[in-house]
């Protein structure tokens, strides 16, 4: 799938702006971004239900403005607000998609049964959907959207009001069905910690633009490079003439310290914090044990994507 310059404009507002974005066939991409960022309208593009103001769209080799219907065919979309009947069984709910979508009586009920199985709700087959859970309606959802054996599928914010056990195997079986059968997935979401887990890529889009975009690695060393370390240490005796060859060591912007109380912390001892604009771990390492006193531990602070994506968000609001 591929977007250049893909721009939606209500108005005078610009809710995408300019978004070029290729997504590889087979993998698990997750557009990340807080409420209103442009998410959906982005999807909406995609699938040629909302008009774009300019740039171009290539799904599974169709421009979804001109084709809608081709991709309509190879793309499952999975909306975060699924409808279902829900005084109708589940097995009913999905015979129903697959007969809409042109599949035979009998191999329409066969592909339910069989996807009811994969999404873990044989037992749940005949009960109405009104009774089913939030996750378990998100389970028949993605069983609603691969019935008609898709290429690709577009998931808005699927894991929306489930329970964290219940995110754990939707994502379990959205990261299963990329790896098993190559289904390439886009979903979107403002739930970071989760996403994270599952996605090959991500792109961060915050105010319809699209601020950075890659696998959590290359994020992460991108944001490090401006974002600082943090590098965390406990040390007993701590003394002024410590802290003075912390401070001196070249790249460390700041320091904070604060008395340590951790398991069998020895009298005296002190936890700091020390800014850099590098990893100075070892360095930093070198002049505690130089200095003689006794290092307890030392630790980098890792950036989440959570992290990243709170720290970008913030730079943009500020800058
Ligand atoms: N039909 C519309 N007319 C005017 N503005 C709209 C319309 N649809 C969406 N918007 C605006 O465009 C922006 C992006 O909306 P969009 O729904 O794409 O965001 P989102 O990232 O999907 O957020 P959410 O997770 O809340 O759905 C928002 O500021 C929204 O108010």
């Amino acid at each position: 799938m591929e977007l250049t310059g893909l721009t939606k404009q209500y108005g005078t507002f610009t809710a995408v702006d300019n978004l070029s974005l290729a997504i590889r066939k087979g993998e698990v991409f997750g557009l990340l971004g807080p409420n209103g960022a442009g998410k959906t309208t982005t999807i909406l593009m995609m699938l040629g239900l909302t008009e774009r103001t300019s740039g171009s769209a290539l799904i599974c080799g169709y421009d979804p403005a001109r084709y809608a219907l081709q991709v309509k065919r190879r793309v499952g979309y999975m909306p975060d607000d699924i409808g279902f009947y829900e005084d109708r069984t589940g097995l009913d709910n999905l015979i129903y998609t697959a007969r809409l979508n042109g599949i035979e009586a009998e191999e329409a009920a066969q592909s339910a049964k069989r996807l009811l199985e994969k999404v873990g709700l044989s037992g749940s087959a005949r009960a109405k959907v009104g009774t089913y859970s939030r996750g378990m309606r998100q389970r028949l959802g993605l069983a609603d959207v691969l019935i008609k054996n898709p290429e690709v599928i577009i998931l808005d914010e699927p894991t929306l009001g489930i329970d964290p056990e219940g995110v754990r195997e939707l994502l379990v079986l959205i990261s299963e069905l990329s790896r098993n059968e190559g289904i390439t997935v886009l979903l979107s979401s403002h739930q970071l910690q989760q996403v994270q887990q599952i996605c090959d890529r991500v792109g961060l889009f915050v105010k319809g633009r699209l601020i950075a975009c890659g696998d959590i690695a290359a994020l992460s060393r991108e944001l490090n490079q401006e974002l600082r370390f943090e590098v965390e240490l406990a040390v007993q005796p701590w003394s002024e003439e410590l802290a003075g060859r912390l401070q001196a060591v070249e790249g460390v912007q700041g320091m904070k310290t604060e008395e340590w109380r951790g398991d069998n912390a020895p009298p005296g001892s002190v936890l700091a914090t020390l800014t850099c604009d590098r990893n100075l771990t070892s360095a930093i390492a070198a002049q505690v044990i130089q200095s003689g006193a006794e290092l307890h531990f030392i630790t980098r602070k890792e950036f989440g994507l959570d992290e990243i994506y709170h720290r970008y968000f913030e730079r943009k609001e500020e800058g």
